[in-house]
């Protein structure tokens, strides 16, 4: 079948207009941390954006089965877009799930792994699920920006300062690997670059 080039057309300008967003946020974050913008924007220089949509259909037995299982998302950044503005999205709050209710025209900033990895847990990457609507379906579209396959990820020495790393540098491809090597559970791809406990 001829892929569906208004399609992909569309999917590209709205990927691409999402990346400038992306762009702004990680300078931001930079500045919270005290870290030269590019020393953070370069991590994603050649790096990828990923776009997933999510359908997830109704279920009389919603409250049985799970959409999407606890995770943490390996990126930098994702963006997240509640399309159909139906609740389902969870985040896990001091152990417990707490519903993410969505915004008319407001994405979902989602704080990934690579950051918690740089930041040395100064930003933490978010555990979340998608939970089952029994009478409706509900659909979402994450963007995620990753690092560049192949870079370091370690914490920036401007952040670390004095204190000790809590994560062991990774080359980001590896990580990759492990996180889609382990079934998609909690932050367990995370867990294992953690240096003792934090
Ligand atoms: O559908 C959602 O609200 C969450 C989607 C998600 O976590 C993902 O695609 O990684
Ligand atoms: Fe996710």
């Amino acid at each position: 079948m001829a892929p569906n080039r208004p399609y992909m057309k569309s999917t590209k300008r709205y990927v691409e207009e999402l990346q400038k967003l992306i762009l702004c946020l990680l300078e931001m974050i930079a500045k919270n941390l005290g870290v030269e913008a590019e020393r953070l924007t370069n991590t994603c220089n050649n790096g990828t954006q990923w776009l997933r949509m999510n359908y997830q259909p109704p279920c009389p037995q919603a409250d049985e089965v799970i959409g999407i299982s606890p995770h943490s998302d390996a990126s930098l950044i994702t963006l997240l877009n509640q399309v159909n503005e139906l609740e389902g999205l969870q985040i896990k709050k001091n152990g417990t799930w707490v519903p993410v209710k969505p915004l008319p025209g407001a994405f979902i900033v989602n704080i990934g792994d690579a950051i918690e990895i740089l930041s040395n847990g100064v930003y933490k990457s978010i555990e979340h699920r998608g939970t089952i609507n029994p009478e409706r379906e509900r659909l979402s579209i994450a963007v995620f920006q990753l690092p560049t396959s192949g870079i370091l990820v370690g914490p920036f020495e401007e952040v670390l300062g004095n204190s000790s790393a809590k994560y062991n540098t990774v080359d980001y491809g590896e990580y990759m690997k492990s996180y889609f090597g382990t079934k998609l559970e909690s932050k367990r791809a995370l867990d294992l670059v953690k240096l003792g406990e934090i």
